[in-house]
């Protein structure tokens, strides 16, 4: 937990105890249902909260803007992006079930009233966001086709809306298409550990 002090020392005693509470949680939840590899529940704060939270370091998002969460997991990075930014708010969504009960369960018991969650396939859902955040879920060009009708084209940020993805290894081939307007971060410029070295944010205005 105290890495993400680390990296973020501007954090409110209520976003401390959120963070800190959220190990006992997932480490029972995932118990139940397996939402994060058994064996990398110890590495919770680095490749999971921390890696989230890299999205944070591209774009400090605007209070009021409304943020959506595909394929979302256990919550990933939903959560503790919601914890984040308090005055934004986060549908999370997942065509699994179970694994949205786990997010919504962890959320609950950590008192997070900016986040809302569905279970439904990405396509289904019909509302608008100023931004559609992503981990781990499918490559890009298959995410832009499902997500562009979610990207409003109110702006309230000082960058345009879109998409912004954690992406980790070989980039190249699925990021051509866009290349021309696509801007890629690398995490390791942000965080020292060593899982961040080949881990990037892609964002990409839409
Ligand atoms: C590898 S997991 C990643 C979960 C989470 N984002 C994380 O990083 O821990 C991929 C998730 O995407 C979900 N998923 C895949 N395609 C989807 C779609 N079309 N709509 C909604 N969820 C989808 C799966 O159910 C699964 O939970």
């Amino acid at each position: 937990m105290n890495i993400i002090s680390k990296y973020f020392p501007d954090l409110s005693e209520k976003q401390k105890a959120q963070f800190a509470a959220l190990y006992d949680l997932y480490l029972d939840w995932n118990s139940k249902i397996n939402v994060i590899s058994r064996k990398d529940i110890e590495n919770l704060y680095t490749h999971h909260v921390l890696h989230s939270l890299g999205i944070a370091k591209v774009m400090s998002f605007t209070p009021g803007s409304r943020i959506l969460d595909v394929g979302t997991g256990g919550g990933f990075p939903g959560i503790p992006l919601a914890i984040l930014f308090p005055e934004c708010h986060f549908l999370l969504v997942d065509s699994i079930g179970k694994k949205i009960k786990v997010a919504t369960e962890v959320a609950t018991a950590i008192g997070l009233e900016n986040i809302s969650f569905r279970h439904c396939r990405a396509e289904e859902e019909k509302g608008k966001f100023d931004f559609v955040v992503s981990r781990a879920v499918m490559p890009l060009g298959e995410l832009v086709k499902i997500i562009k009708k979610n990207v409003s084209h109110e702006q309230r940020n000082p960058l345009p809306n879109g998409l912004i993805c954690l992406k980790g290894g070989e980039l190249e081939g699925e990021v051509a298409p866009f290349r021309k307007y696509a801007e890629i971060d690398d995490l390791k410029s942000f965080f020292s550990e060593e899982f961040f070295e080949t881990k990037k944010v892609v964002y990409l205005p839409l």
